[in-house]
């Protein structure tokens, strides 16, 4: 049987919003999602994180699963307004830098390793005010708090993300309306949210490697969410979808840091259809050469997160009206009919994707390390005996290892999405990815082990594929 190399770490993966609850406690600010989901309508079962699993409280009970199931990682993210309130350093929350300084001390005294995320879609409210991802000076309020992080957990941690998914961020966030703050600038928005991203994201990069890499010795990274692209056809219409598709939702934010500027068919094409729409400029924002060599390799490593495939194929473009990014991407996306689904209406299993992706994201970027920081499966609620689960993180981890020995690519870790089930954004407590079931009825969120939990354990022991 094949082994995973002995440096292959595993780990399982959540984010603050999804799993800490505390909403309101111990001098925390307000983040766009306390707002968002006290606000009726905005969350399908009504349900808010405000307690969420109670990790806020729980996090030794969280970290002694982790033990048991002989994990090497652990990928969390900090609630920025946990440890300063709005967002500036002009007022930093004590309680919140112990809460997860104690995390992290739990963690390491049993041996597991911490990978944090700035960034998991909980900004400020306060900085939302100010424009949120569109206020060009974000980076520089991004900065500051990347800096406070690093002070504060710098000496513990090897492994860093900036951002996590500013796909998502920009797309469902300032794009469109599913995820807080939900501005629904789908022409404009999405790509003046990407620019600030990259921007935030190099500022903390740079910050980092000034002032202390060379004592901390860390690694930075921002991360990319893809899923693999098919074209739907062999055909060079098809082809081309397929590279626009990639482009627009992955080059978008990996480019700029990987391999210097935007993407060009994403440059030509916003150009060309923002001057067919009358504006006397592109709506996607230029970088200045300054800027371009400022972001050009910001990374240490690279994180993925992928969880599906899906087909693409060229469409007509649609005629010229209201500006879109997808008018300005003309493409199709489907789904084979063959390929398992699961309880999340885009999530459905391909497990050779991942082989194919990871060797298309090496080729593409050439990143020296990548980590998956993201993969899993959701089911509905109630069900301990996740057989489905099980075969979809088979095939998948199959094809990592495949990946890894076959084609001698660098995955040096996996965290899987996720530890617990959790609060799931805009579908609430109705889709489930945890390997461990939490039960949100209980005032004690009593944590029970799912079938995955089990087989997972006896993956992590075996470091091979096991039944
Ligand atoms: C990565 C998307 C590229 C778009 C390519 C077009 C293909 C069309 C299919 C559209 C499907 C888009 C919905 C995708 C959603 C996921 O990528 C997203 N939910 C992943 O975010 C992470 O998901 C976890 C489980 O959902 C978890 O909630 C975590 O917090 C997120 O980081």
């Amino acid at each position: 049987e094949k082994q995973f190399p002995d440096g292959f770490k595993f780990g399982a993966a959540t984010a603050a919003y999804q799993i800490e609850g505390g909403w309101d406690e111990d001098g925390k600010g307000l983040s766009i999602w306390d707002n968002f989901v006290h606000e009726a309508g905005n969350i399908v079962d009504d349900s808010t994180g405000d307690v969420a699993c109670d990790s806020y409280h729980k996090y030794r009970e969280d970290v002694a699963i982790l033990k048991d199931l002989g994990v090497d990682i652990y990928r969390f993210s900090i609630a920025w307004s946990r440890i300063m309130p709005n967002g500036t350093p002009n007022e930093i929350n004590q309680a919140g830098i112990d809460y997860y300084l104690n995390l992290i001390a739990e963690l390491l005294l049993h041996d597991i390793e911490p990978i944090v995320t700035l960034y998991h879609w909980d900004l400020p409210q306060y900085l939302e005010n100010l424009g949120g991802w569109l206020n060009p000076q974000i980076a520089d309020y991004f900065g500051d708090y990347a800096r406070v992080v690093f002070e504060h957990f710098g000496p513990y941690v090897k492994y860093w993300i900036t951002l996590n998914e500013p796909l998502a961020t920009c797309l469902s966030g300032y794009g469109g309306d599913s995820l807080a703050p939900a501005k629904g600038l789908v022409g404009d928005g999405t790509y003046q949210c990407a620019y600030n991203t990259i921007k935030a994201h190099a500022k903390a990069y740079r910050i980092y490697e000034k002032e202390f890499k060379q004592e901390q010795g860390g690694k930075v990274a921002s991360n990319i969410p893809s899923p693999m692209f098919y074209s739907k056809t062999d055909s060079i219409e098809d082809i081309e979808a397929r590279e626009r598709a990639f482009e627009f939702n992955v080059g978008l934010y990996a480019h700029a840091i990987y391999r210097g500027n935007w993407p060009q068919i994403v440059i030509d094409r916003v150009a060309n259809r923002s001057k067919l729409e009358g504006y006397s400029f592109s709506r996607l924002p230029q970088f200045t050469q300054e800027e371009i060599d400022y972001i050009n390799g910001t990374f240490d490593y690279l994180t993925l997160n992928s969880y599906f495939s899906t087909i693409v194929e060229h469409t007509e473009e649609a005629p010229i009206g209201t500006p879109s990014i997808y008018s300005d991407q003309s493409t199709l996306s489907s789904s084979d009919p063959s390929w398992p689904t699961s309880a999340s209406s885009w999530l459905v299993s391909d497990p050779p994707g991942i082989r194919y992706l990871l060797n298309y994201i090496q080729e593409k970027y050439n990143p020296g390390e990548i980590v998956i920081t993201e993969n899993g499966w959701s089911t509905v609620p109630g069900i301990l005996n996740d057989e489905d689960r099980v075969t979809y993180l088979k095939g998948y981890l199959s094809n990592i290892l495949d990946a890894v020995v076959e084609d001698g690519i660098n995955v040096t870790g996996y965290t899987l999405w996720s530890l617990l089930d959790n609060f799931e954004w805009s579908q609430g407590y109705t889709q489930r990815f945890g390997i461990v079931d939490v039960d949100f009825e209980s005032p004690n969120r009593t944590r029970t082990y799912k079938s995955s939990a089990e087989w997972y354990k006896r993956l992590i022991a075996a470091r091979q594929i096991v039944d």
